[in-house]
Formats: structure tokens, C-alpha cells, sequence
């Protein structure tokens, strides 16, 4: 084995997480944490009003409002962008709102080009660049790992803390590798890919760890796809994921808005080549999968890691070896109001939602519009579209997604979170069951008593059409 650059200039070879974590280390050493830097901050009106109130208390500025960015997405209405009617929803924004402002935040408020969910909108404006910490104060930040940053969700003390640092003091992690295998067939979509290696791994499979997603099928992802794949990295435990940055990578941030240019462009795409893990260097632990063995995935039970084949069947409890997972599974089954062994197939849907920082980016709604166009929305379905970002939503309707969906009988909405949770009007009623592309079918996650599987997009159009779960082979 020929040495790699690292072991030439005698140091250890590297995973990609290592050289970002070891590029931000402000200090080290002892029992304390590494204090990191931070290079992107994400806010939203959720989990930053407290964060805001101790700065005011300790008469603290925002260090860096350069790299701070503040989007409106939780409680925001997808049927108009202007009315708020729930008062605490309301307040949270308008709170947001004015904290930006006294604060010298930038924001994206409802109505303007930028606004929508804050992974959607911080890789959109190519903010979010290889080799950066992102941090938010929200558990999907994840997401933003996919262009092989170490990103992940922060509480809201940290928030403060960065805030009014630009640093946040962070435990060593430990580090795993996902490497799948061959390429996905035909119909297999990245979101049925986190929801398989969700299922292996259990809900719990990642803790600790920053996961790096790996391989040729990784490879073979559009960026949509990874962002799809490290966004769902929280909902197996893990701190973060990751995938190393390459052209594709480079081709999706060109030309943004925050992009670099020029002479730093150039420099920027040579630092991000030597972003990949190096030969011979060691993870605390590694998965590796098949890709040729998937297929179309959903989940049945009320965590993400309770999945199956769309060809399978409801499992009982028995099925399960481990007494926790036998009962969990029962209560499951109970809350979701499911038979054991009931065909996937043949669960009807009241609704289908398409969109949140999982899939609602355009990739997800142009698959979603090709296998709805020409055909309806079942009666007995009432379809969510809701963009991911109100730019999104632009380009979708600049390609004539919108009308696609508008035709079949869908709802088309603006952008924000919507019913990924119910935060905002966009609700599930107690025993309503939907499809959704979201990424938590927690208890309770899309309204009281609601059910939710968790889908791909084309599992998602094609369920609109037949009125069950189904996949676009059974139209
Ligand atoms: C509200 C917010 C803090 C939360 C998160 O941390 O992820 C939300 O975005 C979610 O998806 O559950
Ligand atoms: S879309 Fe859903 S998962 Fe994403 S930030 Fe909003 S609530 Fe969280």
C-alpha cells in the first residue's frame, strides 16, 4: 500500500470527520472538551428565543452575524403567507422576528424568496459548504453533512453559546462507517435507503458516532439524495453524517449566492479534494450493505426504525427476539391500529404528504409529479404538496410541477414545515393514517392520534393514486 499524504508527512491517517473536527479546534487538551469554531450558525423561531434572552441579560452581542442566518419555518402557514392565526405560533415568529432585529440577524420571513425549512433554504443560498461546522438548534441539522460538513443539532443554551462566541465546547466523537455496496435498483430511492439502515441499525444503532455514508451507491446519489439520507442520521442516534464532498458536491454549490468565486473558488475546490478518508484510517465501527438487495421501504410501526419492504407484512410482536422491541412493537401496532401479518400493500392512507427537510426539495417533487401526471389523487386522499422553500416552490412551478399536482387533485401549498410536525394548522385528526415523506411517525408527530408511514416520494404519489401504499410498479 502506498503511503497516503498524511502518513508521508507522519501523521495518522485520517477519516473525513477527523480532518473537519481537527480544522476547527480552537483549543484542546485535558479533561475538557474541544472548544470547536463554528462557521454556520442556523436559527429558526423555535429553539432561539431563549438563546436571545441571555444574551440580552448578559449584555452580549451576536459575535458573527456574518454567519447567522435566521429562516421562519415551524409555525408558518402553507395555505397563505401572511395570517397566523394561532397565537403562540404567532408570537414565536413575530418574537423571532424582533430578536433578529435588535440583534442585526439576517432573516427570511414569510413572503420572502428565501424563506423555508432551514436545511432546504442553507444549502439552497450555498451557504453550506464542504469542511464546515454547521450547527442549529434543531435536530435535523444533520442534513447538512451531506456536503461533507460535520453538522448537527444544538440545544438551546448552545445556541447561546454560539450566539455570543462562534465557538461551542463538544466531546470527542467517536466514528462509524455506513459503506453500501453496488448500486440501488431501479424505483429504490435514498429514502429507502435510511429507512433500511434505520431498521438494521434500530433507533439507537448510531449514538455517540459521526456516521460517514459511503460507497458506490452513496456515490451514485444526487446531492438531493444525500441530503435525504444524513438528514435521517439523528433518527438512528447518530451525532452526524456525512459524505465526502466530489464534483457533484462542487457542481451543486457553484454559482450560489454564498458560493465562493474566482481565485477562491478555485482554492476552495482544492481544499475540499483532500476531504475524503484516508487509506488505513480506522472507524470505531462499520456497516456495510448490499444495495442490490433493496427495495421500496416504509415503516409501519411509531418509530423511524420500525420498517419493512413495501412487499412485506405487518410483523407481530413474536417476531421480534428482544423482549423491549416485542413490546414496543405491540404498542405499536395498537397506536397504529394494525393487524400482524396485513400486507403493506393493502394499508389505506387518508392523506399523503409530500415535503419537509427530507423530501421536499425539488428532485423529490419532480419524481412525485412523474408518476402523478395524468393520472388522480383517490377520492378518499386528500395530497399535500408543500415545497420545501418558497424557492422550491418557484422552481417548481417554473417546470409546471405545480400544475401536475393541482390537476391530479392535490393540494399545493407554500413552503414550511407543514405536517412533518404538528406545529402549525397542517394537522392529522385523531386515526387519520398517512404517508408521509417526512422523516419521525412518532406518536402524535403529525397531530393528536394521528398515523403516520414514513415514504418515499414516488411511494408517496403512487399511494395518492391507488388510495394504499404502493409503489409506481403497481400503477
Ligand atoms: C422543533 C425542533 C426543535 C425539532 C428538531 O429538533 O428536530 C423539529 O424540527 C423536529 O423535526 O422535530
Ligand atoms: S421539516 Fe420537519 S424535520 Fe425538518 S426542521 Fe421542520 S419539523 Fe423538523
Amino acid at each position: 500500500m502506498s503511503p497516503t499524504p498524511h502518513e508521508s508527512e507522519g501523521t495518522a491517517p485520517r477519516t473525513l470527520a477527523q480532518k473537519v473536527w481537527d480544522a476547527h479546534v480552537v483549543r484542546t487538551g485535558g479533561q475538557q472538551p474541544d472548544l470547536l469554531y463554528i462557521d454556520l450558525h442556523l436559527l429558526h423561531e423555535v429553539t432561539s428565543p431563549q438563546a436571545f434572552d441571555g444574551l440580552r441579560q448578559a449584555g452580549r452581542k451576536v459575535r458573527r452575524t456574518d454567519l447567522t442566518i435566521a429562516t421562519e419555518d415551524h409555525n408558518t402557514p402553507t395555505d397563505n403567507l401572511f395570517t397566523i392565526a394561532d397565537p403562540t405560533s404567532r408570537k414565536q415568529i413575530e418574537t423571532l422576528r424582533a430578536n433578529c432585529e435588535e440583534f442585526g440577524v439576517r432573516i427570511h420571513s414569510l413572503g420572502d424568496e428565501n424563506q423555508g425549512v432551514v436545511h432546504v433554504v442553507g444549502p439552497q443560498l450555498g451557504l453550506t459548504q464542504p469542511g464546515m461546522t454547521v450547527v442549529c438548534g434543531d435536530s435535523h441539522t444533520s442534513t447538512h453533512g451531506a456536503f461533507g460538513s460535520i453538522a448537527f443539532g444544538i440545544g438551546t443554551s448552545e445556541v447561546e453559546h454560539v450566539l455570543a462566541t462562534q465557538t461551542l465546547p463538544q466531546a470527542k466523537p467517536k466514528y462509524m462507517a455506513v459503506t453500501v455496496n453496488g448500486s440501488l435498483p431501479e424505483g429504490v430511492s435514498a429514502k429507502d435507503l435510511i429507512l433500511k439502515i434505520i431498521s438494521i441499525t434500530g433507533t439507537g444503532g448510531g449514538k455517540g458516532h459521526i456516521v460517514e455514508y459511503r460507497g458506490q451507491a452513496i456515490e451514485e446519489l444526487s446531492m438531493e439524495g444525500r441530503m435525504t439520507v444524513c438528514n435521517m442520521s439523528i433518527e438512528w442516534g447518530a451525532k452526524a453524517g456525512m459524505i465526502a464532498p466530489d464534483e457533484k458536491t462542487a457542481e451543486y454549490v457553484k454559482g450560489r449566492a454564498h458560493a465562493p468565486q474566482g481565485e477562491d473558488w478555485d482554492a476552495a475546490v482544492e481544499y475540499w479534494q483532500t476531504l475524503k478518508t484516508d487509506e488505513g484510517a480506522v472507524f470505531d465501527k462499520e456497516i456495510v450493505i448490499d444495495a442490490a438487495s433493496l427495495s421500496p421501504f416504509v415503516t409501519w410501526g411509531t418509530n423511524p426504525g420500525q420498517g419493512v419492504e413495501l412487499s412485506g407484512t405487518v410483523p407481530a410482536p413474536e417476531d421480534f427476539e428482544d423482549p423491549i422491541a416485542r413490546t414496543t412493537a405491540a404498542g405499536a401496532l395498537e397506536y397504529m391500529g394494525l393487524e400482524a401479518g396485513t400486507p403493506m400493500r393493502e394499508i389505506d392512507v387518508d392523506v399523503v404528504f409530500l415535503g419537509s427537510c427530507t423530501n421536499g426539495r425539488i428532485e423529490d417533487l419532480r419524481t412525485a409529479a412523474e408518476v402523478i401526471k395524468g393520472r388522480k389523487v383517490a377520492e378518499s386522499v386528500n395530497m399535500m404538496v408543500v415545497p420545501g422553500s418558497a424557492k422550491v416552490r418557484e422552481q417548481a412551478i417554473a417546470e409546471g410541477l405545480d400544475k401536475v399536482f393541482i390537476e391530479a387533485g392535490a393540494d399545493w401549498r407554500f413552503a414550511g414545515c407543514s405536517m412533518c410536525l404538528g406545529m402549525n394548522p397542517d394537522q392529522l385528526t385523531p386515526g387519520q393514517r398517512a404517508a408521509s415523506t417526512s422523516n419521525r411517525n412518532f406518536e402524535g408527530r403529525q397531530g393528536k392520534g394521528g398515523r403516520t408511514h414514513l415514504v418515499s416520494p414516488a411511494v408517496a404519489a403512487a399511494t395518492a393514486v391507488t388510495g394504499h401504499l404502493a409503489s409506481p410498479a403497481d400503477l
